[in-house]
This record gives structure tokens, C-alpha cells and sequence, in this order.
């Protein structure tokens, strides 16, 4: 099943049942939509935010200012919170990273059953020193697309039981580079996926997962 569209079609929930499939589709289009047609420029900004506050070195005298200004933003923001399991947040598979200012903000080309190809660019949010990511952001990458993959098509909730990430080389912060992930074969319970990131024709680092498929009624 090769699928063009942009994060959009893997995350079929687990299901063998036709009409259940059609009703999770339906779900998954529901979950898109929330937010509305504006959410991605408030996700944009928010992603913004957190590179320019990065970056930032307000004068002291100008810092009361601006704890107070984004101290008013969260408040009301926390006049709208509503459950894990209603949020836009994560739940909007057409956007970069699923609308969630954590993840990365990867851009899905191709998704097949057990293949993946993106692209993701780290910013300023994810330095680490020397303009080189934060190590601990590749795991992160990793964890979602390899975890993203070990569930999708139709297969039943894995939780990821290790990541296994080698550093080849330093991610540079602010280059678009490539990413490559497969799902490589399932024994029982056990999924075992695996992925490299790519900058131009070099493998900046790879990495290695376990999923393990939950039993009916485990947390
Ligand atoms: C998670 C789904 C979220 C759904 C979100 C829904 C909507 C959002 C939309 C789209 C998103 C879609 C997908 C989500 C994206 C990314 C996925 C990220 C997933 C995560 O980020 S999730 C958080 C981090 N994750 C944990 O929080 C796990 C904590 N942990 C546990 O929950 C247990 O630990 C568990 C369940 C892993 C296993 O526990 P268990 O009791 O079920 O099974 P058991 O221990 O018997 O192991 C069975 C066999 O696996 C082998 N095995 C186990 N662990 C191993 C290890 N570390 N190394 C080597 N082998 C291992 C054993 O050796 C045995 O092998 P064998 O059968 O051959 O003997």
C-alpha cells in the first residue's frame, strides 16, 4: 500500500474487522480536522516560539515583560484543555511531526506496510551545542517513526521496548536531511524495525527497535 500523502494514511487503528476499518478511517479523518483549518499556522507560531526563545537573549529588564506575556497565553490556553484523547496535538497525522510541538517536524513521502520515507529538518529548538542536534532528539525521531510504522496497517498497539540509536555523525540543526525506516520482521509479539538518517549520502545515525504487542488488556 504506497501512500503519497503527507503523514496521513499509516496509523490505521488495529484492526481484522471491515466495518470496524471503515469507522477507524473515518475516525483517523475526524481526528484531522480538529483544530480546524487554522491549527497548522498555530502550530507553525508555536514551533516558532520555542526557536526564537532558544535563540533569545532578552535584555534582563525586558524579561518580567515577556514571562508575563507568555504567562497570559497559557492561561488561556488552559481555559481549552481537554482530554489526551480529544486534543489536536498529535492527532493531526496531515502535519509535519502530528501537530506536536515535541515531536520533530518530519514530513512523511512515502509509507508503505513495512517502509517509510521522510524528510525532517531539526531547528534551533533541538541544538545541542555546535550546531549540532541535541543527541537526545534522535531517539525521539526515531522512536516516532520506527513506533509509528511497528503500528500501522492494520496491526494491533506495540509499545516500544528499546531503541537502539548509533551517533555516525553530527545532525546538523537547520539542513533538510532524509530518513529511511523499515519494518524488518515480526516473531509472536515482538516487532523489530529499523532506520538511518541521511545527510546528502551520508548516515548521520541509524537506529534499532523492538516493539512488543501488547496482550488484550495490558496498560
Ligand atoms: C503506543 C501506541 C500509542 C497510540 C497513540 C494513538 C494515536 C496517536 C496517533 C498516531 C500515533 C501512532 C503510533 C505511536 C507513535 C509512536 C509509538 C511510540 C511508542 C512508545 O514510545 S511507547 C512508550 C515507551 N515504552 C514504554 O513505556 C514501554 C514500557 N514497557 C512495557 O510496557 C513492557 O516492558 C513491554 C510491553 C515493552 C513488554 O512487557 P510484556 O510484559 O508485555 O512482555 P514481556 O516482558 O513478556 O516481553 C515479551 C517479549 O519481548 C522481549 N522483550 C521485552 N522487553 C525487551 C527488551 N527491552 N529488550 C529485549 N527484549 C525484550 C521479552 O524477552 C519477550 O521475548 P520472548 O517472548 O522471546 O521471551
Amino acid at each position: 500500500m504506497e501512500n503519497s500523502a503527507r503523514e496521513a494514511s499509516p496509523d490505521e487503528e488495529a484492526s481484522t474487522d471491515h466495518g470496524a476499518q471503515t469507522d477507524s478511517w473515518a475516525h483517523l479523518g475526524a481526528m484531522m480536522k480538529r483544530g480546524g483549518s487554522d491549527y497548522p499556522k498555530l502550530v507553525a507560531q508555536m514551533r516558532r516560539v520555542q526557536d526564537s526563545f532558544v535563540a533569545a537573549h532578552l535584555p534582563a529588564v525586558l524579561v518580567p515583560e515577556f514571562a508575563e506575556q507568555l504567562g497570559e497565553l497559557a492561561d488561556r490556553l488552559a481555559e481549552y484543555e481537554v482530554g489526551e484523547s480529544a486534543r489536536p496535538a498529535g492527532s493531526r497525522l496531515d502535519l509535519p511531526g502530528r501537530g506536536h510541538p515535541f515531536l520533530l517536524p518530519h514530513i512523511v513521502d512515502q509509507w508503505s506496510d513495512t517502509r517509510v520515507e521522510a524528510r525532517v529538518t531539526f531547528t534551533p529548538f533541538h541544538l545541542g551545542g555546535n550546531g549540532a542536534a541535541h543527541g537526545g532528539s534522535l531517539p525521539l525521531l526515531f522512536d516516532e517513526v520506527l513506533g509509528r510504522l511497528a503500528n500501522s496497517s492494520g496491526r494491533s498497539i506495540a509499545r516500544t521496548a528499546y531503541i537502539h540509536v548509533n551517533y555516525r555523525h553530527i545532525t546538523p540543526v537547520g539542513k533538510q536531511l532524509r530518513l529511511e525506516a523499515t519494518l524488518d520482521r515480526e516473531e509472536g509479539r515482538k516487532r523489530y524495525a529499523s532506520g538511518r538518517l541521511l545527510d546528502g549520502d551520508v548516515v548521520v545515525s541509524d537506529a534499532e527497535g523492538l516493539f512488543v504487542e501488547l496482550r488484550p488488556g495490558q496498560p
